[in-house]
């Protein structure tokens, strides 16, 4: 129950005891010097309430300055160029000296102006952090903060939404501590420009003080997490209870989904079973392809040494903003869906690069390092092409039709051939996690080359299997595309991806897509006055704006 400081407190109000457990357990024993007292509580009310009605009148200015605020956000995008990624609060600061965007308004709880004890000072602790020995550090911080020890080997305590703990104290590098936890929130940031100056602030829970969020540094990078996270993972990672791989997959027992020998001699055999798989299943593995198995371990080791390279460099390769593709490093496909206000995300990092054909290459976002990037790429797919004609020429003669027109309705020659590198970094809870969440591939047809760490789920009759790994094999998923041309013959196929807990698995997928202003729609031979149309002819590239958006086709 809240008191107006002017009116006599009633017997039943909280007692001093009150305020001093609180402290007691929220603010621990470094912050119990700043025991609020009564007096003070109710300050912070009263002043809550005068600052209600200011931001009435602030509303209404702001409906005023509507124009202005757009300008504003246009201006600030021009601005972003050092970390595309990223909006920098930088660029916003030095554009408008008196306004801020709305996302960056705090809740009334969280507003300085509102939560601040006016007038007192916290004597913090002061740490020498140009001394070489980040233990004695560590002791220090530990010391210092406000804390009930978690399950994690770092201290924190509070009452805030998301839920991320790390310690970065690599020499040269900013250190920071970050926690913006479900519990509460301890914020150390040391800043590089201002060099040896470590600067603590405690930031505790309820009105009582500030929050300072964690800082975010350039392209998110679901490795870089991993690296300064051990034993738990961020509120973001954690999948609803419907989807988690501990609870929703079925154990012990693998999805053998169908294997064809792509280099059987009887072609009406092959044709069977790639119709049947493909109406089937949506999915199945290709063995003795004819891609050399030294052309896949080639591309798959400069994948792998480009992920293990520093962050800058990575990100050098940053999809820049508004590029109208999905081209770069560090780019989702999918838009994060938000639940119950955290916005989830996948445990994995991605770089994508258009392969074939030559035309549509931008070079931009190949790697230069390792320099055998691009070689080992485009020898892949050279090798990939040929599997292409061929899958595409049985595919359609499985449907009874000529063998070059499934190609044809997908782009024929412009058929574009998007590499996807997904690299999922060990995760301390694969349980909760989930790398690529349930989708279907936007594409005709996929062409995947995992690594040898199990991860790819398929969904079988509404439940999740695991996909045998069967080293070599090309793993094929139908796609939409392919779902739509057919009008509903072959099935584009329901799969995810797992992590691991002690080992990096990377794939490497190659998506055939349409171009995008190409026109894609249920083959007239599937249409009749029996079967009508089961899918809108469209755009692909429409069709990729509706699915990435999650809007209706
Ligand atoms: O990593 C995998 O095995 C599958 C990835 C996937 O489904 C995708 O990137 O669309
Ligand atoms: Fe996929």
């Amino acid at each position: 129950m809240l008191v107006k400081s002017n009116e006599p407190r009633p017997p039943s109000a909280p007692p001093e005891s009150c305020i001093y457990h609180l402290s007691e357990i929220l603010l621990g024993r470094f912050v119990a010097t700043i025991r609020a007292s009564w007096q003070a509580y109710d300050f912070v009310i009263l002043r809550k309430k005068k600052k209600k009605k200011k931001k009435k009148k602030k509303k209404k200015k702001k409906t005023h300055n509507g124009f202005q605020i757009c300008n504003l956000f246009r201006r600030i995008k021009i601005h972003t160029k050092m970390h595309p990624q990223v909006e920098r609060v930088q660029d916003i600061a030095s554009i408008s000296k008196d306004e801020i965007p709305e996302e960056f308004i705090r809740s009334e709880n969280e507003q300085q102006g509102i939560t601040t004890v006016q007038g007192k000072t916290l004597e913090c602790p002061t740490i020498d952090f140009s001394i070489h020995d980040d233990v004695k550090i560590l002791n220090q911080i530990i010391e210092a903060s406000p804390v009930e020890m978690e399950t994690t080997s770092l201290p924190f305590y509070g009452n805030c939404e998301r839920g991320r703990l790390n310690y970065l104290a690599k020499r040269n590098e900013p250190l920071y501590i970050y926690n913006t936890s479900r519990k509460g929130s301890v914020t150390i940031i040391s800043d590089t420009q201002k060099s040896k100056a470590l600067q603590i602030d405690c930031s505790l829970p309820f009105f009582f003080c500030f929050f300072l969020e964690f800082q975010k540094m350039g392209v998110e990078s679901v490795k870089r997490e991993r690296e300064s996270n051990e034993g738990t993972i961020p509120a973001e990672f954690i999948r609803s209870e419907n989807e988690q791989p501990g609870i929703a997959t079925v154990h012990g027992k693998v999805l053998e989904v169908p294997t064809i020998d792509f280099s059987d001699p009887d072609e009406e055999k092959l044709i069977v079973q790639i119709t049947e798989a493909s109406s089937n299943w949506g999915m199945y593995q290709i063995v003795n392809h004819d891609i050399p198995s030294e052309v896949i371990s080639k591309l798959q080791a400069v994948g792998k040494e480009f992920f293990e390279l520093p962050q800058e460099e990575k990100e050098a390769y940053a999809k820049p903003p508004d590029s109208g593709s999905i081209e770069g490093y560090g780019t989702k496909l999918f838009k994060e869906i938000s639940e119950g206000g955290i916005t989830k995300k996948g445990w994995v990092d991605n770089l994508f690069n258009k392969i074939w054909p030559p035309s549509v290459i931008n070079y931009q976002f190949w790697p230069k390092n390792p320099p055998s990037y691009r070689e080992a790429n485009k020898e892949y797919a050279k090798h990939m092409h040929k599997v292409v004609e061929k899958l595409f020429r049985l595919l359609s003669l499985g449907l009874g039709l000529e063998g070059q027109e499934l190609r044809k309705a997908a782009g024929g020659d412009n058929l574009e051939y998007l590499l996807k590198i997904n690299y999922y970094p060990p995760c301390p809870r694969p349980d909760l996690a989930l790398g690529v969440v349930a989708h279907t591939d936007m594409s005709t047809v996929t062409i995947l080359v995992p690594n040898d760490v199990q991860g790819l789920q398929a969904c079988k009759d509404g439940r999740w299997y695991d996909v045998k790994y069967i080293p070599n094999a090309l793993v094929i998923h139908i796609g939409d595309q392919m779902e739509i041309m057919s009008n509903g013959k072959y099935k584009s196929v329901l799969h995810r991806t797992t992590v691991n807990k002690d080992k990096t698995r990377i794939s490497w997928p190659v998506f055939l897509e349409p171009p995008a202003d190409h026109v894609v729609g249920p083959h007239p031979r599937f249409v009749n006055p029996v079967n009508p149309p089961k899918y809108k002819t469209k755009k692909y590239g429409d069709y990729v704006y509706c699915k990435i958006n999650k809007h209706p086709q």
